[in-house]
Parts: structure tokens; C-alpha cells; sequence
């Protein structure tokens, strides 16, 4: 039996596999530090679930009264967001892979901090479990040089400075969700937008472009990440709250939270006053302009995909979205999980996030082999 956890900013999801890669049981904590909750199969209640630490252990807990503690695991996978130069595949934990997933931590600090506690807690009540990192970064080692550089200087470039991307096992899921449909289109704008959100351009299966670059800080609107901003703007925020307190900003105070107070879509499309439009808006805008840059990354479009919590449940902000696609020649209609109408020449789909199950079977490939 396989444990798969997946650690993002706002949740920690977690799935139970046995060894065919079929479902034992799966839930999740969301709203981490906010009005928490815990899912565990069908069964959702409010828990107490301060940060990623205690989520994690509440997880574990839960796992073990049902009879799934760590003593019955043949395995553990883990979503490791950044893996900076270092990481393009699955790898198997060492204390030398935990060194170089901490040494990115600056990289993705809303991340790699508590995929990172996952894997130490894991290992803390059962040493002797195989432990599998998959990382978020990996899927857009396809991108070409243009794509992946930043115009920089030779030697800020040697130290790592380019863009990476994330939200790669996710796409690499509707990526094999949509293959196995029969549905795969040559140019594929994909749409990952949870409480981080990102959009790539798929060509042929493939990581052409991404908004996301050197952190998951940048890109489109976030809960609480500012997505782009001129980098002049972010050395006067530096000048003027220091170097941590601008970081801070930028990644736990900027985003919807900082348009329309709170971070979470879901609250804010319940509400109607001018700071929740605002916010719902700009999300939609940057989605729409960076879908623009997308499309002509890959040299036009034929299917649109959502996932993620509000790629797969806003049907109001999936259709904003779409409306400003009409020029590519989409007709949005059609019953969901389809979004076009039949004579669309484009085609969009709700595609389920499939990170954990995508984990499962990398980490099963990795540990066969
Ligand atoms: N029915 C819904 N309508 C609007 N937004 C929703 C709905 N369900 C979930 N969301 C939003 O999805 C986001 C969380 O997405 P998710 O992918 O689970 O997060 P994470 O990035 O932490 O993995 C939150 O903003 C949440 O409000
Ligand atoms: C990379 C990233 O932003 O992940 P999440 O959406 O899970 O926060
Ligand atoms: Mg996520």
C-alpha cells in the first residue's frame, strides 16, 4: 500500500494506492490556517489544523485509527514543488536528496517547507519506507532555451537564475488523462488554477511555455501571490520593508488577499462588493493576457483545459475566462465536462487534477525498476 502526499500552499491532499494503483481511501485539510477542513473519503468536518505541520500529523493520525498507520505502508511519494537545477525526475530519498530539496526552499518557501516535513515525519515513525520525491518542476525540462532564460548576465545565470515552472505533475496528469481519452490536442493551453495557479502551453504532450519561473511566485494572480510585477517595483519594496519583509508580501500578503481580503475564491465569489469583484477580475484578466502570450508560444490553440479547485469548480470564472478566448474562434457551451459548443473549432474541458495518482505511478515505476 502506497501513501502519496501532496503539500501545497493551501492544503495538504493526500491517497492511499494499493500495489495495482487502485483507491484505498484519499481526503485532504484545505483552508490550512484559515477555517480548516478535513476530508477523509465521502465524510468532510471542520478540524484544527493551525499550519502544514499540524495538517500533516492530523493526516497521520487519521490514517492510523483506520488501520493505514505507517507500520503498513510499502511506500511513500511525496510532491516536491521546487527542484531547482537539480531535480528532472523521480528520485528516491536519501539524506543527500532531503539536503538538496531544503537547499531550494528559498525558492518556493510556501512549498518546499512542508513537502519537506511530509517526508521527514514519514521517515521519523518509519525509517526503513521507501520514500519517492516527484517534483513540480520536471515537466517543463521540454522547454526550449528562448523560453527558459532570463536576459541577464552570463553569471547570474550560472547561479540558477531562469525560469523553471511548476504545477508539472498536475500537467503531466491531464496531459495522460487526456491522451487516454483520446482527446490530446497538438496545442493544448492548460489551465492550473488552485490557490497557486499557473497556465502552460502543451505542445504535442509537451511543456512549451509556462507562466510560472523562477519561484511560484509569478505569473498569474494568486490567493496570496502577487503574480508579475515590474522588478523595479519589487526592489522598492525591498528599499522599503527589507528583503524578508518584501518576500513576505509578495508571497502571504499580495494576491486576491491583498484586492479582496481573503484569499479564497470560493469566499470571494459568494461575495459582491467592489474589493471581491476587483480581485475576482484581476484574476480573470491575467488569466485571459497570459493565455494570449501562451497561445503564441505554441503557435495557436486547439482544446482549453481547467483543473485545479477553481480551474474545476468557477464555472462563473471559467466562463469569463473563455469569453475572452472568443478570438481564437472558441465557442464556449456544451454540458460539463465539456465547455464548447459543438461547432466550436476549439475545444475546453474541466480535467480533475490528478497529482496524487500521477505521483503514485511515477514512484511505482521508479521503485520497479
Ligand atoms: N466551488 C468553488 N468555487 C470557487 N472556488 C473554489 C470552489 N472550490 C474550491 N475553490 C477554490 O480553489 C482554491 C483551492 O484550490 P486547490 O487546488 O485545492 O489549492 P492548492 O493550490 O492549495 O492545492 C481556493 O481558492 C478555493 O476557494
Ligand atoms: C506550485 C504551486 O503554486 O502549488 P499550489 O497551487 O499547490 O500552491
Ligand atoms: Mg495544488
Amino acid at each position: 500500500m502506497m501513501l502519496v502526499v501532496n503539500a501545497g500552499s493551501s492544503s495538504v491532499k493526500f491517497a492511499l494506492y494499493d500495489a495495482d494503483l487502485k483507491d484505498i481511501l484519499s481526503g485532504s485539510v484545505t483552508e490550512i490556517g484559515g477555517a480548516a477542513r478535513l476530508r477523509v473519503g465521502p465524510e468532510e468536518a471542520a478540524a484544527a489544523a493551525p499550519d502544514h505541520d499540524g495538517a500533516i500529523a492530523l493526516i497521520l493520525d487519521v490514517l492510523a485509527v483506520r488501520g493505514h498507520g505507517p507500520d503498513r505502508l510499502t511506500a511513500a511519494a511525496h510532491r516536491v514543488v521546487h527542484g531547482g537545477d537539480r531535480f528532472t525526475g523521480t528520485v528516491r530519498v536519501t539524506p543527500e536528496i532531503i539536503d538538496g530539496i531544503a537547499a531550494c526552499i528559498p525558492l518556493a518557501p510556501l512549498h518546499n517547507p512542508h513537502n519537506l516535513a511530509a517526508i521527514r515525519a514519514l521517515g521519523s515513525l518509519a525509517p526503513d519506507l521507501p520514500q519517492v520525491a516527484g517534483f513540480d518542476t520536471a515537466f517543463h525540462a521540454t522547454q526550449p532555451e528562448v523560453e527558459r532564460i532570463y536576459a541577464i548576465p552570463a553569471e547570474d545565470r550560472a547561479r540558477g537564475l531562469r525560469r523553471y515552472g511548476f504545477h508539472g505533475i498536475s500537467y503531466a496528469g491531464l496531459v495522460d488523462s487526456l491522451r487516454a481519452a483520446g482527446r490530446l490536442p497538438r496545442r493544448l493551453l492548460a489551465l492550473h488554477l488552485g490557490n497557486g495557479a499557473s497556465a502552460c502551453a502543451i505542445r504535442d504532450g509537451a511543456s512549451v511555455a509556462t507562466t510560472m519561473g523562477y519561484s511560484p511566485t509569478s505569473g498569474l494572480t494568486m490567493g496570496t501571490r502577487s503574480g508579475d510585477i515590474d522588478p523595479m517595483a519589487v526592489l522598492e519594496l525591498a528599499r522599503v520593508h527589507g528583503i524578508d519583509g518584501a518576500a513576505a508580501r509578495l508571497n502571504r500578503g499580495a494576491g486576491l488577499l491583498s484586492l479582496g481580503g481573503a484569499s479564497d475564491m470560493r469566499a470571494l465569489a459568494a461575495r459582491k462588493d467592489p474589493a471581491a469583484r476587483l480581485a475576482r477580475a484581476h484574476f480573470t484578466h491575467a488569466c485571459i493576457r497570459h493565455a494570449g502570450a501562451l497561445i503564441a508560444a505554441m503557435g495557436g490553440l486547439d482544446a482549453v483545459a481547467f483543473t485545479g479547485g477553481i480551474g474545476e469548480n468557477d464555472a462563473g470564472l471559467r466562463r469569463a475566462i473563455l469569453d475572452g478566448l472568443r478570438w481564437t474562434g472558441l465557442v464556449p457551451g456544451g454540458a460539463p465536462p465539456a465547455l464548447h459548443a459543438p461547432e466550436s473549432p476549439v475545444a475546453a474541458w474541466i480535467v480533475p487534477a490528478e497529482e496524487e495518482r500521477t505521483l503514485a505511478r511515477d514512484a511505482r515505476a521508479l521503485l520497479a525498476s
